[in-house]
């Protein structure tokens, strides 16, 4: 008998948020118990079943940060393959509609420069992201 295994591989979509208030943007840091413990990243996470981009990006912002968001506007996607899964972040350039952030889950956050951005330690993939991030910044000039 002829036996096969086959591989499957979860597939997670991460919308995540680049938060602009007053030229700067938000990085979070993300908590020592988590998964890449203390690195930095746009706040967001897993997309739940049923929900489009946007609902999952408004709800976790609301959970992670309690504050409500605008969507400017929605920038390509970068992947990550991290073995057993792929991550598929899902960017968005938001505005926040209230200054009032209540940190749930980070450790802390900063507000940067743009052009500061890549001088933290974030995830791997998030570098795609800046990436995306300063084309559409070049692209708004
Ligand atoms: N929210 C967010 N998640 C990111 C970014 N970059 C990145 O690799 N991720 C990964 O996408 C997943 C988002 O999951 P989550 O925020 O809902 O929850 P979590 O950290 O507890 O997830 P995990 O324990 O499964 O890794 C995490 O594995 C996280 O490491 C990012 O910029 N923002």
């Amino acid at each position: 008998m002829v036996e096969s295994i086959v591989a499957v591989k979860i597939v997670v979509r991460v919308p995540c948020a680049i938060i602009e208030h007053n030229g700067k943007v938000l990085a979070g840091q993300r908590s020592a118990a988590l998964s890449f413990p203390l690195q930095w990243e746009f706040p967001g996470g897993k997309q739940e079943e049923n929900e489009t981009d946007e609902e999952t990006l408004v709800r976790e912002i609301r959970e992670e940060l309690d504050v409500e968001i605008d969507i400017v506007q929605k920038l390509p996607v970068t992947t990550k393959d991290q073995g057993w899964r792929e991550i598929i972040l899902v960017p968005f350039v938001c505005n926040l509609r209230s200054y009032n952030i209540t940190l749930t889950e980070h450790e802390q956050i900063l507000w940067l420069e743009p052009q500061d951005l890549p001088s933290l330690d974030w995830t791997e993939a998030d570098l795609g992201v800046i990436k995306s991030y300063f084309d559409y910044l070049a692209g708004k000039r």
